[in-house]
């Protein structure tokens, strides 16, 4: 007889950032996390998270909205089930709950890190094994201020912690971007790759100014200048310029990757485990990548250590990240609630050893950020 799922619990968390992070649409000052425990009839348990930016002013599902739809929907579908099928699982809440990826990959995580802990092997190891075991991870620039993002991007280059950045642009005035972002692409010189994401903020016409000023200035890569749904707009200016375009908030799964390929894109992806359902979901994005020859990246909700390592379990399968990766949120918060932190060096993080994620929850910052 298998283990069954005995309980699931979802938890707010909220921990502050160390500086404010601006982003076109909300500037956070703090970051939600939903953080998720399967427990089985052995007292095996599984850990997830689910993390979007800014309540809801990232995508349709909130921190709220997430607890809601795992204690409301999802729970009663996987009480008492078998713990051990995980695509069963998933079939089960997939005719049952349709979109809420979040709360989707929070739940295919923590049954991944389940099913790791019962057979102890990592979580890379279920989807196939990990090729790499470090893997580069960028800095986010966000800060709102010019001088104070050099200050920081210098600062991480000189002690290694970060060798490339993205800027996060959108919410000023064309040229005021385009100075801001020339005068850090300057300061930090060639070594270091710099991007911006504009997540949606520009029209076609404004994007298309904008990413020759930006190609001028010797940016390498612009993310999402356009909103989600005019894949036109991204085929367009993928054709007109040789800076390349990386699709994020257009492309959650496999068959949105599909679709863009298929209209003539030829830039590359930002896989998400929040967007596309999960560690194991997002691989399948990634091979429809791969099949039409788009470039990819592993990208971040800005999750917390859970979720970072459930990305990194399954970036590590991947053989190339043409872009490297972001997956450096919890650098981002003032604290964390885990034992052991993740390991940034080299310009880049570790994939966790030991069984399941090999992350371990530490209770009593657990307790202390918990929203009460
Ligand atoms: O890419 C996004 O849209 C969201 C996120 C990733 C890094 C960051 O600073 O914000
Ligand atoms: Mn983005």
């Amino acid at each position: 007889m298998s283990a069954t799922i005995q309980s699931i619990e979802a938890i707010l968390v909220d921990i502050p950032t160390i500086r404010p992070h601006k982003l076109s649409m909300t500037t956070m000052g703090v970051q939600t996390m939903v953080i998720v425990r399967v427990t089985d009839s052995d007292g095996i348990e599984g850990l997830g998270e689910a993390t979007t930016i800014g309540g809801l002013a990232y995508g349709p599902e909130s921190p709220e909205s997430v607890k809601l739809t795992i204690d409301h929907y999802v729970a009663p579908l996987l009480i008492n089930q078998p713990a051990d099928n995980i695509n069963t699982l998933k079939v089960r809440l997939g005719r049952v709950i349709r979109g809420n990826t979040l709360a989707k990959s929070a739940i295919e995580t923590a049954l991944l890190d389940l099913q790791g802990k019962r057979l102890q092997r990592p979580v890379a190891e279920l989807l196939g094994g990990a090729v790499h075991t470090h893997m580069p991870v960028l800095w986010t620039l966000a800060s709102g201020d010019t001088g104070k993002d050099i200050d920081e991007a210098m600062n991480l280059i000189e002690a290694r912690r970060h060798c490339d950045f993205k800027l996060k642009i959108g919410s000023r005035p064309l040229m005021d971007d385009v100075r801001h972002v020339a005068a850090i692409k300057e300061a930090v010189g060639d070594s270091a790759s710099v991007r911006v994401d504009v997540n949606q903020a520009w029209d076609e016409a404004t994007a298309a100014k904008g990413m020759a000023e930006l190609q001028a200035a010797g940016i390498d890569l612009v993310e999402q200048p356009t909103p989600m749904k005019h894949f036109d707009s991204l085929v367009r200016l993928s054709d007109k310029f040789h800076l390349p375009i990386l699709a994020d908030e257009a492309v959650a799964d496999a068959t949105d990757g599909f679709n863009l390929a298929a209209a003539g894109f030829g830039g590359a992806y930002a896989l998400k485990i929040a967007k596309s359902g999960g560690p194991a979901r997002v691989l399948e994005l990634a091979a429809v990548a791969s099949a039409a020859g788009i470039g990819l990246y592993g990208g971040t909700m800005l999750e917390g250590t859970i979720g970072t390592a459930a990305s990194l379990h399954a970036w590590s399968t991947l053989e190339t990240l043409h872009w490297g990766t972001e997956m450096f949120g919890p650098l981002l918060m003032k604290d964390d609630i885990v034992v052991t932190p993740l390991t940034y060096r080299d310009n880049g993080v570790e994939l966790p050893d030991g069984p399941g994620l090999g992350i371990a929850i530490d209770e009593d910052k657990l307790e202390h950020y918990r929203r009460k």
